[in-house]
């Protein structure tokens, strides 16, 4: 069932905008873009992103526009807000890469702002805590992360605190990696992209879609992204099939046929499941929904009315 409250665009419908947007693809973000994972579309970014960044940029001097009239009708010296983007949906559907191609076309576009990036996965627990609690196969699930202190961190960054230390996630250790951390300081723009950023947690009386100023819903249907999925999986097997140390390496020296196996069994007990049950049941609180197809390719724009 498809809600009243969006604009719903087609893909040639949307592309259209384009023209409209004004914002020539530089060479440089040609690159760029390339370098972070050269099987985007450069198509999609020209007819999906070029108008998507413009809508954004529209908000944005929208919501600075709005900070500076409240602090100064406060009497409140002027200070940096920064303008805090949220992108969700399913594992494997694509928002770490939706995130950084985010990220250069602002960089490139807006060099004087500052846009910087984390993901919630850096907020999960860490597998020996996940095992204590006995929910070490229920990573990704609301129960795994440490809402808490994500709610506590986007708050330290909206009040405009420096040099704010995220811990990181690896996929290769397939855990939390003590000591090290992303650095978030005072940018203008933030993007935060997770599973679980449009969820409402059971227990807490502030959302972490409290401090978002956008967000963003990936969408594709489970089965194009279950392929998706295992795509990554075999990356992963081939980069971890001389390195012992890597979470993979197991995989990596199984029969590919067995290891395929058991990664679809991973993919429909605990990704699909946290899909159906967790996921996509926030895509609606989204501002705006991006639809894939086949190969990545997006089909379809929904703008919150
Ligand atoms: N626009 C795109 N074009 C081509 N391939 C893509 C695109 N977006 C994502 N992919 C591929 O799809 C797979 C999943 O993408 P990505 O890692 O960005 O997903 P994710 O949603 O961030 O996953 P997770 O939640 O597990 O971190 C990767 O193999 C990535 O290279
Ligand atoms: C780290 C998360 C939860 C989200 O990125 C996911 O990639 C994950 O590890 N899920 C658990 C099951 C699995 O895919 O191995």
């Amino acid at each position: 069932m498809e809600p009243q409250g969006y604009f719903k665009f087609e893909r040639v419908e949307w592309q259209k905008l384009s023209k409209r947007a004004e914002l020539p693809l530089t060479t440089q973000q040609l690159t760029d873009i390339k370098a972070l994972n050269d099987r985007i579309s450069l198509e999609d970014v020209q007819d999906v992103y070029v108008p998507l960044v413009r809508l954004l940029q529209k908000k944005y001097s929208d919501f600075e526009k709005w900070n500076r009239d409240k602090l100064d009708f406060l009497q409140i010296p002027m200070r940096k807000t920064p303008f805090i983007i949220g992108i969700s949906g399913s594992v494997a559907v694509g928002k770490s890469t939706t995130a950084r191609l985010l990220q250069v076309l602002l960089s490139n576009w807006f060099g004087d702002l500052k846009t910087q990036l984390i993901t919630t996965d850096g907020f999960l627990y860490p597998n020996a805590e996940l095992e204590q609690r006995g929910i070490l196969n229920r990573k990704g699930f609301p129960e795994s992360y440490n809402m808490n202190a994500l709610i506590d961190f986007l708050g330290a960054v909206k009040s405009g605190r420096g040099n704010i230390e995220v811990p990181k996630y690896s996929h290769q250790v397939y855990d939390i990696v003590e000591g090290e951390y992303d650095v978030i300081d005072q940018p203008d723009i933030l993007i935060v992209e997770g599973i679980n950023v449009l969820q409402l947690p059971a227990n807490q009386s502030i959302y972490v879609s409290d401090f978002f100023d956008w967000s963003i819903y990936v969408d594709a249907d489970p089965e194009l992204i279950e392929k998706w999925f295992l795509e990554r999986f075999e990356v992963l097997l081939d980069t971890a099939f001389h390195d012992p140390t890597d979470y993979y390496y197991q995989y990596a020296q199984m029969p590919r046929k067995e290891a395929f196996k058991m990664a679809r069994e991973i993919w429909r007990d605990i990704d699909l499941k946290n899909l159906k049950e967790f996921i996509l049941p926030t895509r609606f609180r989204a501002d705006v929904i991006l639809h894939k197809t086949e190969h990545h390719v997006l089909d379809g724009v929904m703008v919150r009315k």
